[in-house]
Parts: structure tokens; C-alpha cells; sequence
């Protein structure tokens, strides 16, 4: 339909980036962020959990080549459940500034599913002005090749029959299928943890779980040209219907937790919103000061081997340094540097599976400070 009183305005593209928690997706906007070539981009970001912001963001946009040209974050939840109260008044922030950004680039939280969050372009306030430029997908190969998230149909029936507190599909599982269903880029992260054949692998799986035509590229911290990443034009927003991931549900019909209130006939087939993010909790521990960043990294790992933990971060202080140190975990992997100007150093966020032994995490912190000291 054609608006003949209306001028054809360009409308802004906007790149929503999702992926699982510490997949990589705040390394990868930092690096588009600094290869932007004077395009005015806005970041809206979003994280699972009270801390909000995790600094590094900023640490990369406190450099002078950082071309964020605003960011707005959203902390009042999971971003795909908070669309209307949150991600659509930020939007209409951006837009009624007296010079709108060139781009948008969204990151979803980990735990996020991005339809719920795409279909929010179909909001008149939004639909005029913005349309979907694509939604890049990032993986993490190395949790892929180590089975911490399982791609085989196979091994996941078999997890499930081993652990009986699996009463329904892993919710891991779940995001990741939603999360690759809706892609219109795939970045295949990481790719320096993992060998060729791995790589291939994992290729081969995701493949299944994309729609026909999406490409797959692997990356290292998220590296890729600004052209590959932005300039896609997919208009999501008029192709949902075919980003629905199809789950193999194991849950008892009264059991489904569906929030969704929409059920009018464009938007009933909402099996996408079944808020996986239930199944995850989110906690704020307080660190004590460590002793160095060998230290830290010791510390961290043992709390990250115990169960149903999949991520810490946060700032922490250590004796003797008067900056404090970035902490970066995921699954096996603890990274801690020294970052100054990382604010509120102290705490640490740590999500995980619901069920978490939260006492266990704080003690595997607390105690190790108090060996320490002995
Ligand atoms: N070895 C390796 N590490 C990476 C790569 N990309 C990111 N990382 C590390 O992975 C960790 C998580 O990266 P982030 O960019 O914070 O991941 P995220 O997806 O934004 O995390 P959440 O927002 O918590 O979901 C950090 O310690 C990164 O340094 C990569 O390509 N290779």
C-alpha cells in the first residue's frame, strides 16, 4: 500500500544481537563499535540480572574510537518479557532525538529470545521508523564442542533419561533453537577454542536449525567486517512466521508457563515466548578482596564447576592494586584483568540453572579468600 500524502523516509536499521550467556556478543558489538567508519550507531543493551551494565562495554567506549553514540541500558528484566514497558520507550527516545542515530544495534540478554523482541518492530510507533536490519545469532563453538550445550537430539534424549531433574527439555536447549531460528547471521564464535573438524561439526548441525540461505561464519572475538555485520535488510519484523523454532516439547499441556497475552490469530502461534528464562536465576554475590589475578581466576573456576552455574562476572578488588580487576567466566574458561575506572568492584554476578546451590557458590568464594589468608 502505497501512502501518497507521506514522503518515502528511510527507515533506521536496527541489528539485534543474541546468543547464549557469554557467547560473545558484547565482544563483538565492542568490535563492530570500533570499526563503525563514522556511522552513527545507538546501543540499547540489555542484561539478565540486577548489576546491570558489565563495565567492559564501557571500558571499550571510554576509547576514542568507540563510535557508541548513545547507550541505553535496560536492566528491568529479560528485555523480550519487558518489550512494551522498556524497549519500546527507548526506542522512542532515540527517534525523537534532533539528530537520530545512522544504526541500531540491540543486544539482547543471554537468556532473551529475540522473536518476542522483533515482533516489537511491528509497533506502529516503531514500524514507520525502524525496521529490522538483521539478527545476528552468536554462538560459542567452544560450549558446542564441549557438549555444555548439547547439539545432538540423540545425547539430549539421553541427558534427559539420565537426570531426572530434566522433567522437560533442557532450557539451554530451548533458547538455543529459538535463538538460531530467528538468525539471519550466524557467528559461529570463538572459533580459536575449537579444530577445524569441530568447527565442521557444529556447522553441519546448525545448518538444521537455520532458515534455508542464512550464513554461517566462524569468528574470534567476534571479528568481522562492518559489512558482513550490518547491511542485511532482512525486515525481520515481516518474516516471523518463519523464525519459530520448533521445539519438541516434553512438557504436560497444564504445565506450559505461557505469558502471552496476545492470542489474537496474527500473534496465537507465540510457542516462542514460553519463558525459558523461568527455568534461570540470577544473583548478586559479594567477592571478597583477592590476592591477585591468579588468584581470582582459581577461585572463580571452582565456583563455575559447581552445579547449574553458567556465568560469573563482575569487578573485584585485590590486595594491594588500586584498580580493580574485570572478572569473565564462562563455563571452563575465567578471565581477570585489571581494568581502572571499573566501577563498585565487590560483586559478582552469577546466572545459572533455577536450583542453583547458592550458599555453595558464595562459600566456594568466601572460603578460598579465608585459606587464603591463613
Ligand atoms: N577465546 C575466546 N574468548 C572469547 C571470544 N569471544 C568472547 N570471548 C570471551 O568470552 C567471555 C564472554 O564474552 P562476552 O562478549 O562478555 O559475552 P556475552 O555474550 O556478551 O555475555 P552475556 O552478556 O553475559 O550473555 C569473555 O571472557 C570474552 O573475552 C573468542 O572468540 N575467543
Amino acid at each position: 500500500m502505497t501512502d501518497f500524502q507521506t514522503p518515502a523516509v528511510a527507515k533506521i536499521p536496527a541489528t539485534i544481537v543474541t546468543g547464549f550467556l557469554g557467547a560473545g556478543k558484547t565482544t563483538l558489538i565492542r568490535n563492530l563499535l570500533t570499526n563503525a567508519d563514522g556511522r552513527r550507531i545507538a546501543l540499547i543493551v540489555n542484561e539478565f540480572g540486577d548489576m546491570g551494565f558489565d563495565g567492559s562495554l564501557l571500558d571499550g567506549c571510554a576509547d576514542p574510537s568507540c563510535s557508541a553514540d548513545d547507550v541505553v541500558e535496560l536492566t528491568n528484566g529479560c528485555i523480550c518479557c519487558t518489550v512494551a514497558d522498556d524497549f519500546l520507550p527507548a526506542m522512542e527516545m532515540l527517534l525523537a532525538r534532533e539528530t537520530p542515530p545512522d544504526h541500531i544495534v540491540i543486544e539482547t540478554s543471554g537468556l532473551a529470545l529475540p522473536q518476542p523482541l522483533v515482533r516489537a518492530f511491528t509497533w506502529p510507533s516503531v514500524k514507520t521508523r525502524v525496521t529490522v536490519d538483521g539478527v545476528v545469532t552468536v554462538l560459542d563453538a567452544a560450549a558446542l564442542a564441549e557438549g555444555r550445550i548439547v547439539l545432538d537430539e540423540e545425547a539430549l534424549a539421553a541427558q534427559r533419561a539420565a537426570d531426572e531433574t530434566l522433567d522437560h527439555d533442557n532450557p539451554v536447549e530451548e533458547l538455543f533453537h529459538d535463538q538460531l531460528a530467528c538468525a539471519d547471521l550466524v557467528v559461529l564464535n570463538k572459533a580459536d577454542l575449537v579444530d577445524d573438524h569441530a568447527l565442521e561439526h557444529i556447522r553441519e548441525h546448525i545448518a538444521e536449525d537455520v532458515r534455508a540461505g542464512v550464513e554461517i561464519i566462524a569468528a574470534e572475538k567476534g571479528s568481522l567486517p562492518i559489512d558482513v555485520l550490518l547491511g542485511r535488510s532482512s525486515a525481520a519484523e515481516d518474516d516471523l512466521a518463519a523464525r519459530r523454532a520448533h521445539h519438541h516439547h516434553h512438557h504436560h499441556d497444564d504445565d506450559d508457563h505461557d505469558h502471552d497475552h496476545d492470542h489474537d490469530d496474527d500473534h496465537d502461534h507465540d510457542h516462542d515466548h514460553d519463558h525459558h528464562h523461568d527455568d534461570f536465576e540470577s544473583h548478586v554475590v559479594m567477592a571478597p578482596e583477592f590476592a591477585s589475578l591468579k588468584d581470582i581466576e582459581a577461585v572463580v573456576l571452582r565456583a563455575m564447576a559447581l552445579k547449574g552455574v553458567l556465568r560469573i562476572k563482575g569487578a573485584v578488588a585485590v590486595s594491594g592494586k588500586a584498580a580493580p580487576a574485570l572478572v569473565q567466566a564462562v563455563g571452563p574458561r575465567v578471565e581477570a584483568w585489571f581494568a581502572a575506572g571499573a566501577k563498585a568492584p565487590g560483586k559478582l554476578v552469577v546466572i545459572g540453572l533455577k536450583g542453583l546451590d547458592l550458599a555453595a557458590v558464595s562459600a566456594a568464594l568466601a572460603s578460598a579468600a579465608a585459606g587464603r589468608a591463613a
